[in-house]
């Protein structure tokens, strides 16, 4: 029998569909050398034991013990790397203000790589430790300190998905924080695209760089239209902002009569490999243009109660067709969890259905249908996730990465009120109450990034 790097034997919790989670119980998980899952093996299966009796005496085998569980890793499709500096903080004012007031001057500081270093590698460590394997960063106007980004991931094996955000517009951005001139900007980012290509060569479990530009308002023409072109010549992933409150959506129109999802088409921005955040205020053609262009929205759930004017309508957006991952945007969001993003995604679907005033006459006071289950919530903490990026991540499947997270119920610090519920309950539970101490271990592509005693 040919030789697996790693069997895990344990139960694992995946989703099957966006409603619908598999229940793997007691299954083997056969890891080639490479970290992907090369073998599901039921307990029914004839080659069970034989396998068990190969591996189980060696480094190579992983019993879960009582209590323990397999989830995927989470995908997190919206990070602001150095905003991680103001997480917790800086939650007060609007977008256009807030951008101005606290996040712009916090970014511009990123000009110093010793300070980036810190943040960034404290950031990676945190995602990771809070089951985070695969991230969609944006980082900063800086070209070296992006790179520096992607090396942090690259050596805490983090699959990190990095841009360097583009900003050339001087009507919108401080002339302290933005780039030199456009053509800078789309120079520094063919360079930073030609670095972290090469950077990705020495790693197992994959960097990738990310054509940024932050969003219309902080873009020339011509840097939208030079970026959509780099992305093309290189293959990269797209993302940006897109639609995501009063003011931006409003802005946009101003400047292109149209909506942000077609001013940005027309720069060759939306592809199979476009991320676009928030995109609370998508109308259904900006939505049918995304799921005919293959563009997923990146749903920043806690970030939106604060910056967005409104709750993403999930269910809508998967009725019509569009891919949705699930983003902490750090810091508009202050949780790093995609635990509590999941939460809250469960949370503000229910407050979209019922309704937020209860002194309206109820037919009138929400939206039906909208609501969205926590099995939903936990699709696009994962698959929808590995959907988004085109990659195969966020499944626990033939063919996937090995990039997991082991949840121990019964640490005594924080240990799950479980008395014997079902496999399904027992999810259920994981879902709403594991707190980070919970995560036993964490892996990416096979090789073990966390662990905690
Ligand atoms: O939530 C957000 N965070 C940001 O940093 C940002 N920049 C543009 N638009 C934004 N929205
Ligand atoms: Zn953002």
């Amino acid at each position: 029998m040919k030789e697996f790097a790693l069997v895990f034997q344990g139960t694992a919790f995946t989703s099957r569909s966006t409603k619908e989670i598999e229940i793997l119980k007691d299954y083997l998980f056969c890891i080639n050398e490479d970290g992907m899952i090369e073998k599901l093996v039921s307990p029914e299966s004839a080659e069970y034991e034989e396998i068990i009796k190969q591996y189980e005496f060696k480094d190579s085998f992983h019993r879960l013990e009582k209590g323990q569980y397999l989830l995927p890793g989470f995908v997190d499709l919206h990070v602001h790397a150095p905003q991680w500096a103001q997480s917790g903080t800086a939650l007060d004012l609007p977008l256009y203000d807030w951008l101005n007031t606290y996040t712009f001057p916090i970014e511009s500081k990123f000009s110093d790589i010793e300070f980036a270093e810190k943040v960034y590698d404290d950031l990676v460590r945190t995602l990771l430790a809070n089951g985070t394997t695969t991230v969609l960063y944006f980082a900063t106007v800086h070209k070296e300190a992006s790179i520096l980004l992607a090396e942090i991931c690259a050596k805490q094996g983090q699959r990190g998905l990095v841009g360097k955000v583009v900003m050339d517009n001087v009507d919108q951005c401080p002339p302290d924080y933005r780039d030199k001139d456009t053509e800078t900007a789309l120079k520094e980012t063919e360079e930073f695209i030609i670095a972290v290509k090469d950077l990705a060569k020495s790693t197992k479990q994959g960097v990738y760089p990310v054509v940024t530009p932050r969003f219309i308002p902080s873009c020339t023409d011509e840097a939208l239209e030079g970026l959509g072109r780099l992305a093309a010549k290189y293959d990269t992933h797209i993302q940006s902002h897109c639609s995501e409150s009063d003011w931006e959506h409003e802005y946009v129109i101003d400047r292109f009569n149209k909506h942000d999802a077609f001013a940005l088409n027309d720069f060759g921005l939306l592809q199979d490999k476009s991320i676009m955040a928030h995109c609370t205020f998508l109308a259904d053609d900006d939505a049918e243009l995304f799921a005919e262009t293959g563009t997923a929205i990146s749903h920043c759930p806690i970030s939106n109660v604060f910056f967005s004017n409104g709750v993403l309508p999930v269910a809508h957006l998967h009725s019509k067709g569009v891919d949705i991952g699930l983003g902490t945007d750090i810091s508009g969001g202050f949780s790093p969890s995609l635990f509590d993003n999941a939460r809250q995604a469960v949370i503000s679907s229910r407050m979209l259905e019922e309704g937020v005033d209860p002194k309206l006459p109820k037919e009138t006071r929400g939206v039906p249908s909208s609501r969205i289950t926590m099995n939903e919530a936990f699709y696009l903490a994962t698959a929808g996730g590995g959907d988004a990026l085109s990659l195969p991540i966020g499944k626990i499947e033939e063919n996937f990465a090995w990039d997991v997270q082991i949840i121990d119920t019964l640490i005594p610090s924080a240990k799950l009120p479980l008395f014997n519920e079902r496999l399904d309950e027992v999810f259920e539970k994981i879902m709403y109450l594991s707190r980070p101490e919970n995560i036993r271990e964490v892996w990416v592509q096979g090789n073990l990034v966390h662990k905690r005693n």
